[in-house]
Parts: C-alpha cells; structure tokens; sequence
C-alpha cells in the first residue's frame, strides 16, 4: 500500500549546507562509457538510487562485471568490459536512461535483449531509437508500438554509419545512440530531423565521449562519432544538480539561506542554470568557497521562461510560481508529457489543488497564484513531484503526498535530507 508524507511547514528562514550525492546523468554516461571501454574504469561517488542501479543491472545482464570496491558507506564501481551477449533480459524500471542508452549497448550484444519495466515505462516514447536503430541494420521487435517492451537482436556488430533520426520527444535517442556508436563498424553520422529538448544533455553526452577518447563532431546536421575505442577513464561524479532545485527552492520560499557544497565550477549539468532561474525569482545567489549559496530575500518573483534546456527543474520551479506573487509562464516543455509522469497535466492538479489557477499549453503551463490552501497530493509515482510538494509544504501547512517512495528514483533518502535541512541551525543538514 502507498505512504502518505506530511510535507514539513516552515514559516521560519530555514539555514543550512545541504551536500548531494552524485548525478543521475553523469553516472549514467560513465556506466555505458565504462562498460564499452577497452579496460577497467573505475567510478567514484557515483549516485546509488533506482535508475542507477537498474542502469548496471542492466549492463551486468548483458555481460560487464560491475563490482563495488571501498569503504561501504560509499563505493565505488569498478566496470569490467565483457562480451556483450544475449539472451537477456533489461529492467529499465522507469528510467529514461536506460530505456535509451541501453538499447544501442545491446544491439553489439550477441543474442535477442528484451527491454522492459514499469507500467508506465511501456508509455515513454521510444519510436526515434527504434527507428534509428532498424536503419542501422539492427532488428527490434517492438510490435509496432515504438515503446517498451521490446526485443532488440544484436549480432556481435553493429554496421552503423549516416541515420536520420526524431529526437523531438527525449534527448536521450540522441545521447544513446551516440554514446555506443564509437563501437559500431561505420560509427555514425546522425542527422537530425526537427528539434530536440534538454540540448546540456546532448553536450554532457559529447563531453564523456571526449573524455574517454572519442572522436564526435558537430555537423550543421547532427553529430559524427569516429568508429573506434574507447578508452577506460577513472571519473568523479559531480554532485546532482538537479535534486538541489528542492533544497536551494527551500531558500527562496521561506527566506532563509541554503548552499549546496562542491558545486562543479564548469558543467554541463541543466542544473547550473539554478543560479539564474532562482535569481530570475527574487533569490540573492552567490558562489562561495563553499558551494553555491542561495538567500531568499522574502520575495519569490513569477518566472516567464522558456525550459526546453532544463526541463527536469520544471516541477519544483512550477511550484515556486505558485508562491510567486505574480503569474509565471513557463514554455518549452511539451515533451514533459512523456516524462515518469505527463507532469503538465500532473502539475496542473498539483497546483490547482494548493490554490493555483492553471492554465496547459500545448508546450508549457501558465500559473497565477491563488489564496493557498492545504491539499493530498499524488505523487504519480514521480521523484520531481514529491520534491515539488515538499517545496509548497513549506509555505502551505497541511500539505501531503501519496507514494512519496517514488524518490528512490534519484534520492533514495530525499525525506532525510530534507528534515536534515530543516534542523539544522545554519549548519551542515548531511
Ligand atoms: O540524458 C539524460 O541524462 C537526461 C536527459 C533529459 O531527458 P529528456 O530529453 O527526455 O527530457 C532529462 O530530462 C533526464 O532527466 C536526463
Ligand atoms: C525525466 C527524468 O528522468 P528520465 O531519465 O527517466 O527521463 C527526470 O529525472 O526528471
């Protein structure tokens, strides 16, 4: 049966250090990367959460030895490349991630890869990579759905070369097929056909490949991975940018001050760009020895922003507007529909419930605060709208959320952390 969370109320500055664990998408790109390498790679901090874990569960299944080695409050991963080999079996759970850089990895896999996972998982988009991957001469199985569950049977090799492929609806088509595309015979030369979303992620994606060795080049078209190695790389994952939003929110909601410790002076985490969304909002934002230290100066302004980039700070930023004192609009994020949950819609009744006036775009969501008031919120089974709800209980008392459990996706001890941060007397909330 579902939990049900009473988001913590504090109508008094909250003051702490707030440190996080290690990035979702970095450590993502370092399993994949580690595990195509042509040598042991060593990864240290990564994030322990489900869709992390899943992600090497998956990479095991088709043959790479993952081990922790270190102390056991923190270990790290030690990747050994393997023959990739079917048959097997991918839980993606409800990871984009691995719904999207696994497939290529198994299409070098000898024997069929069966893709599949939650309930919700089998409605993610997925028809870019599997066309993509079917004109790169790899067979998928997909029942003419273009989504989970799939099969995608692999020959040892991949012929690679020139694709064409729609990434309009996730970044992650693109990240995934060139993540692996060093390894195919041809490499790739991949064009694309329209737009696509969340592009720090594509630049996180060539970043890795760089560092581990690989030749990418931007086209005017797309991007064109040089087949060859690539070669092992011992990495530190950077802390997750995108689960401070909560935390640093926490700062501008109740005027109080929050800095979250190590954050990476260079970056191609969408999450950097908190420093000038939350200062957009009324936040005073200041990089310190310590970290990014954000000061709420008791007013949280309204957002008019396009997120196409930073889509996945959208609910906790769509939740400060509903503290705002003014209407917001935020665009750019029709594709949030097909994220862990339709967040547009999951959005518009969150914020309606505590008070908001809501208005859906086709591509985004318009907010105009309203007399706040106490609510049960649904987590739709979506780490971001706990954290989002956590945001609006400190300003609304009474505020709580079923399956808060849905955390474990990128922070595991999310609650902890937060009722850390709130006892904390302008001290460390770890
Ligand atoms: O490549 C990645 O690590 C991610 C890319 C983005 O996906 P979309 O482009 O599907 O939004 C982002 O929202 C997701 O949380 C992580
Ligand atoms: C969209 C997200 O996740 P995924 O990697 O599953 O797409 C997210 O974490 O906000």
């Amino acid at each position: 049966m579902s939990q049900v969370w009473t988001t913590p109320h504090r109508p008094t500055p909250v003051a702490a250090h707030v440190p996080l664990p290690g990035s979702k998408s970095i450590t993502a790109r370092a399993l994949v990367l580690a595990a195509l390498a042509d040598g042991p790679s060593r990864i240290v901090r990564p994030l322990r959460a489900r869709d992390t874990d899943l992600m090497a569960a998956g990479l095991r299944a088709l043959g790479v030895g993952i081990a922790e080695d270190g102390p056991s409050a923190s270990p790290d991963w030690l990747v050994t490349p393997g023959e990739l080999r079917g048959p097997a079996e991918v839980d993606a759970g409800l990871a984009g991630t691995v719904l999207r850089f696994l497939p290529p990895v198994a299409a070098l896999a000898d024997g069929p890869v069966r893709f599949d996972g939650d309930p919700r998982l089998r409605e993610r988009p997925n028809a870019g990579l599997i066309a993509a991957l079917r004109d790169l001469g790899v067979p998928v199985d997909d029942g003419g759905r273009g989504r989970a569950p799939f099969t995608v049977s692999g020959t040892g090799a991949v012929r690679g070369g020139a694709v064409t492929v729609d990434a309009s609806e996730s970044s992650q088509i693109v990240s995934g097929l060139l993540l692996a595309a060093a390894r195919f015979t041809d490499g790739i030369d991949l064009t694309l056909t329209g737009g696509v979303p969340s592009m720090p992620h594509v630049e996180m994606t060539v970043l890795a490949l760089r560092e581990h060795g690989v030749e990418v080049t931007a086209t005017d078209r797309g991007w064109r991975v040089s087949p060859g190695p690539v070669a092992a790389l011992d990495r530190v994952v950077e802390p997750d940018l995108s689960n401070a939003a909560p935390f640093l929110a926490a700062a501008l909601v109740t005027g109080g001050r929050v800095t979250v410790p190590d954050w990476p002076a260079v970056t191609t985490q969408p999450g950097a760009q908190l420093d000038r969304l939350l200062a957009a909002m009324g936040a005073e934002v200041e990089r310190t020895p310590d970290g990014l230290q954000v000061t709420g100066t008791g007013r949280v302004a309204p957002l008019v922003a396009d997120l196409g980039d930073v889509g996945e700070l959208t609910p906790v930023l769509a939740a400060l507007c509903a503290l705002a004192d003014g209407p917001s609009r935020l665009t750019g994020i029709g594709h949030l529909r097909g994220h862990e949950t339709d967040r547009l819609q999951a959005l518009d009744e969150v914020l309606t419930a505590v008070g908001a006036r809501v208005r859906q775009l086709p591509d985004g969501l318009e907010i105009e605060p309203g007399p706040l008031r106490p609510a049960l919120l649904d987590s739709y089974a979506d780490h971001r709208m706990v954290m989002a709800a956590a945001v609006l209980g400190l300003a609304v008392d009474g505020v709580r959320v079923s399956g808060p459990e849905a955390v474990t996706k990128t922070l595991p001890d999310f609650r902890e952390r937060w009722a850390g941060m709130l006892s904390a007397a302008a001290g460390v909330a770890s």
